[in-house]
């Protein structure tokens, strides 16, 4: 098996004829799909359509059941998974942590991949800066030495979003981040997302979400997802048309493109 750190210079992401089978079941039957450098993909699809499923196979938590996946080059199946994770910055809204850690705590646990601080590690002052850039970043300056039980849920997000990009990954995936959010707190987060690809041109994002209005600007491209299958794949503005998300929704509706931001309604029967 490979340790070697991921320095492929090939794509960030593929996925070829991927079938994932769980109790005789297809949670997903031949997605393919391959993300570059400074690629930001939104994985769209409605309840049970198997974003979460495809999320945890871009992020080295499961293996497929036909074909094949390449995390940073590195083929599953052929890779120490839980390395290969090291390199993969994962935000996962049910962060499970419930002490009162301080927000730059939080985000220094994104170093050694806990929820909790290890005992007896201590991070060094390039470290301790580093942690304090990104939480500049993300808009959380007057929050850093707040403590996480009592933080709102976007500022919850957006110190996830810090702490997942500690290890300087070159891969960000994001699951519903805007989940649960009130809309100032939604702009925010999206407000921030487009600066750190502005900032991170090399970063490539998956961003999974149920609602149009949730993806940020920068987003470049789009997966569609209906009961397991890629309905539409590739270019954002070639993706998300009325037709297609009204076939992957399975319900009509039309899509208005703003100012760089999405909004869907629903069609009027007549
Ligand atoms: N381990 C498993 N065994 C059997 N079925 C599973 C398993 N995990 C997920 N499923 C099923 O696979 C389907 C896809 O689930 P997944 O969580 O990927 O959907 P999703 O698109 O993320 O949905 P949501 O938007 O509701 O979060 C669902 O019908 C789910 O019940």
């Amino acid at each position: 098996m490979s340790t070697a750190i991921p320095a492929s210079t090939g794509p960030v992401l593929a996925a070829y004829e991927v079938d994932l089978v769980r109790g005789g079941n297809y949670l997903l039957q031949s997605v393919s799909l391959t993300v570059h450098r400074g690629e930001h993909w939104a994985l769209l699809g409605g309840n049970g359509a198997g974003k979460s499923t495809l999320l945890s196979l871009l992020g080295a938590r499961t293996h497929p059941t036909r074909g094949h996946v390449e995390v940073l080059g590195h083929r599953l199946g052929r890779v120490d998974m839980r390395e290969l994770r090291t390199y993969v910055g994962h935000v996962d809204p049910r962060h499970p942590l419930t002490t009162p850690l301080r927000v730059r705590d939080v985000v220094l646990t994104g170093l050694t991949n806990t929820t909790e601080p290890v005992p007896r590690w201590t991070p060094t002052a390039e470290q301790v800066s580093q942690a304090d850039q990104l939480i500049d970043l993300l808009g959380l300056t007057s929050r850093r030495d707040a403590r996480w039980t009592i933080l709102s849920q976007g500022e919850r997000g957006r110190a996830l979003i810090a702490r997942a990009l500690m290890p300087k990954p070159r891969l960000l995936l994001l699951d519903e981040p805007a989940t649960g959010l009130d809309l100032a707190a939604r702009e925010q987060l999206l407000t921030s997302l487009d600066f750190l690809r502005e900032q991170n041109p090399e970063l490539a994002t998956v961003l999974v979400t149920h609602h149009l209005e949730e993806l940020p600007e920068s987003t470049t491209h789009a997966l569609l997802l209906r009961e397991g299958r890629a309905l539409a794949t590739g270019p954002v503005d070639e993706v998300l048309t009325s037709d297609n998300v009204t076939k992957c929704f399975d319900h009509p509706v039309r899509i208005a493109r703003e100012e760089g931001r999405w909004a869907a309604r629903a069609e009027r029967r007549r």
